[in-house]
């Protein structure tokens, strides 16, 4: 297996690295640089820039945007010729990360998310100038182990960003939003929860079987049913503009972060 250093093992670094751990990636063959994180996870070595990017054949940088320039200018120092930048920093261009190097290190501008915690991640890539087949074939296999991955024109990872990179959230909001539906008409919160949690679970294997959502929608709603109801208040509500105008802001901003 390739060797990884994971910079910044927070929410998002953190469940990339979690997530290879769980499908089998070596530990022996991880490394983790954190100066909040006291220990690595088990039997991952954990250290400093200077003592575990040596030797990395991919650095994973999972810092925040603003921070990301400075820590690239500490990282080249360190890097082997041919190890593989990736950064998963919300609206940080190719560009800025190839210039922040200042090396001729292939990169990736990766938009990830945290379901790759449970190995069911989406991961958004766009390589750089200097990235050849076979850095992408890496890049390709460090996030085919915790989800799907989708090689995209950089010009499309700012709305990419917008649907899977903060979708999860979406998704969380609408299950937390449901659940206490259900409260309000009376179910205890518990059984409220397990009914929600279970419906987006079944619906969304459903969707995974490869079902279109329109025929499966149509599916759960009889003429002249309840369903038809509920979904009518969806519509007077908005649902879609709401989720239009959600996916447009997150790219807005993904745009500006790029910006500043
Ligand atoms: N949270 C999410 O769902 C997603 C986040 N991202 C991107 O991932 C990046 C990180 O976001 P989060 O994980 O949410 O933030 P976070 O705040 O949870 O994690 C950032 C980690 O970086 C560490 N860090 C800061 N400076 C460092 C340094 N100089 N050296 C080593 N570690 C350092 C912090 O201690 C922290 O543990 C951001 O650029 C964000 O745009 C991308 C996709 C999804
Ligand atoms: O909220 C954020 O900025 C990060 C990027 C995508 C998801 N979380």
């Amino acid at each position: 297996m390739s060797r990884v250093t994971v910079i910044g093992v927070g929410n998002m670094g953190g469940a990339i690295l979690d997530g290879l751990v769980a499908k089998g990636w070596p530990t022996s063959d991880l490394a983790t640089v954190d100066p909040a994180v006291d220990s690595a996870r088990s039997g991952v070595r954990h250290g400093t820039i200077e003592e575990m990017v040596p030797g990395a054949d991919a650095v994973l940088v999972a810092v925040k945007p603003d921070a990301i320039a400075g820590l690239l200018g500490q990282v080249a120092d360190h890097l082997d010729p041919d190890a593989v930048v990736i950064s998963v920093a919300a609206g940080v261009s190719v560009a800025t990360l190839e210039s922040a190097l200042g090396t001729a290190n292939p990169v990736a501008r990766v938009m990830p998310n945290t379901p790759a915690r449970v190995g069911r991640g989406v991961s958004i890539v766009s390589p750089g100038t200097h990235t050849g087949d076979d850095h992408l074939a890496l890049v390709r296999s460090l996030l085919e182990a915790v989800g799907i991955v989708e090689v995209l024109p950089e010009r499309l990872q700012d709305a990419a960003t917008g649907v899977s990179g903060s979708g999860p959230a979406y998704v969380f909001a609408m299950v937390d939003a449901m659940i206490e539906a259900g409260v309000q008409q009376g179910l205890p919160r518990p059984v409220a929860t397990r009914l929600t949690v279970q419906t987006f679970l079944g619906a969304s294997t459903m969707l995974d079987a490869g079902t279109h959502p329109v025929e499966l929608r149509e599916q759960v709603s009889s003429p002249g049913g309840t369903t038809v109801q509920g979904l009518r208040a969806l519509d007077r509500h908005g649902l879609r503009p709401a989720i239009a105008d959600a996916v447009e802001a997150a790219r807005q901003r993904s745009e500006e972060l790029g910006r500043s």
